[in-house]
Order: C-alpha cells, then sequence, then structure tokens
C-alpha cells in the first residue's frame, strides 16, 4: 500500500470507529429510556389495580369510562394517532381486558 491508502484507510477506520462508539452510546441511552418505561408502566398497572379494587371494595365499578376517556385524549393530544393503541395497553395493563 502506498502512504496515501494507508492514510485514506486510517481516517476510514478512525469514522467508523466514531460512529460505532455513537451508535453504543446512544443505544445506552435508548436501554436506559426502556428500563425506565418498563418500570413506570409496571407502576402504573400496580396503582391502577390498587384504584380499581378500592373501588370495587367500595361497591362501586370496575371501571371509570369517563376517566379511560379523558386518559385516551390525553395519550392522543401528546403523541397523535399512536396515542390511542397505547393508551388502551395502558389501561388495559391495569384493570384487565374489557
Ligand atoms: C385506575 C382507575 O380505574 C380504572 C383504570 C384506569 C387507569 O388505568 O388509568 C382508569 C379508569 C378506570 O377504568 C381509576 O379510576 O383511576
Amino acid at each position: 500500500m502506498t502512504d496515501l491508502t494507508i492514510d485514506a484507510a486510517a481516517s476510514i477506520s478512525a469514522a467508523t470507529a466514531a460512529r460505532v462508539t455513537r451508535i453504543t452510546a446512544l443505544r445506552e441511552r435508548i436501554d436506559a429510556i426502556d428500563t425506565a418505561l418498563i418500570d413506570l408502566w409496571q407502576e402504573r398497572a400496580e396503582l391502577s389495580g390498587q384504584v380499581g379494587a378500592a373501588r370495587i371494595a367500595d361497591g362501586g365499578t370496575r371501571l371509570a369510562l369517563a376517566r379511560e376517556r379523558e386518559i385516551l385524549r390525553r395519550y392522543r393530544a401528546a403523541l397523535g394517532a399512536d396515542g390511542v393503541p397505547l393508551a388502551m395497553l395502558a389501561l388495559q395493563a391495569g384493570r384487565g381486558r374489557l
């Protein structure tokens, strides 16, 4: 290889190494976010179950539909159309399937 070719190869591999380092850092942050989301998802389901159990113990209903509508509206306002199925899964995780 000529000196020029060696320099080019070294700079390509340095750029590749920088990209790999950046991807690794971004993935570490993604993993941390996923861990936080999973923790919050499970906490939400637990709290939702407690509210439902308290309402039923008071002779109330398993569902509070006005509250569910408000939650669906909030997710849709924040996340657009994708927010609706996400909210439905969050509700289901807490109070079970309809
Ligand atoms: C937790 C509750 O009970 C149910 C579960 C909800 C939820 O997971 O957010 C919302 C409404 C109810 O159908 C509540 O009334 O707040």
